[in-house]
């Protein structure tokens, strides 16, 4: 088995959720939606190291969690930066040294599961990058800053990618050294990897591994995590 670890960003700011605090420390049926998502990670054998990746001022915060929650496999809980690329960056340069594979996921994305994330490692390490996705269901248009359509991407090409998205390790910090020395910022990890020309993979994922990003999905977060653990106690 690779040696996997994994980068959880949670350095945002949450303003499209427009709530006081940061939507990541919200809380699911009593528990931060920040540390569902770090108990997935933790329930797995294939993980070795978790780093948290936060905002300056909830390091004390989140290092609580880590001991509340008994998340032994949280190596650091350090500071992010202003785009969720940097954080990306600062989270990598705390991995212990020896992992050959790295997730990187969204801290609020908590609905990802143990199985889609062990396809996902696994991809990453046969073919140096891989992406959960599902396939678009609406038709996808292109459009100009007046409103005007300019095209519609053919459908069945088009996939919404999620988290986590995962790479062997020198890989993604080649891709991250790259896009700093050429000032590029992109809005996930594997536009990194793809400018350096290298081959990344989709892997179908689940409808359900939502983003939390507006009030909206709060709703729906509260129903999912109805759902997942009613089908927990059921398994039991
Ligand atoms: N500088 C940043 C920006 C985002 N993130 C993290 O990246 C994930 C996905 O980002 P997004 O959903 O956009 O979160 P926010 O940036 O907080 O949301 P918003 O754009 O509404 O402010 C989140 O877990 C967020 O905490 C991060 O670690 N560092
Ligand atoms: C990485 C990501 O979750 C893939 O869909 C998405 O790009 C994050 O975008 P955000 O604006 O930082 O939420």
């Amino acid at each position: 088995m690779a040696r996997n670890g994994v980068v959880i960003v949670a350095a945002g700011k949450g303003t499209r959720m427009g709530t006081s605090d940061s939507k990541q420390y919200l809380p699911l049926r009593g528990k931060p939606i920040l540390v569902h998502t770090l108990e997935r990670f933790q329930r797995m054998p294939q993980i070795e190291a978790i780093v948290l990746v936060t905002g300056s001022g909830d390091i004390e915060r989140c290092t609580a969690y880590v001991e509340q929650y008994s998340l032994a496999k949280v190596v650091a809980v350090t500071a992010g930066g202003d785009e969720r690329q940097h954080s990306v960056r600062i989270g990598l340069e705390r991995l212990p040294v020896g992992l050959e594979v790295v997730a990187v996921h969204d801290a609020v994305r908590p609905f990802v599961t143990e199985a889609r994330i062990a396809e996902c490692l696994h991809k990453a390490y046969e073919a140096g990058g891989a992406v959960l996705a599902v396939p678009v269901k609406d038709t996808i248009k292109v459009v100009d800053s007046s409103g005007r359509i300019e095209s519609t991407p053919e459908r069945k090409s088009l996939w919404a990618v999620q988290t986590p998205q995962a790479f062997r390790l020198d890989l993604l910090e080649q891709a991250h050294r790259q896009a700093e020395r050429d000032g590029f910022v992109g809005t996930d990890d594997a536009m990194l990897v793809e400018r350096l020309g290298h081959s990344v993979h989709v892997v179908e994922g689940d409808y359900t591994n939502i983003k939390i990003t507006t009030p909206d999905d709060l709703l729906l977060a509260e129903r999912l995590l109805q759902e997942q653990q009613g089908e927990r106690d059921e398994q039991a």
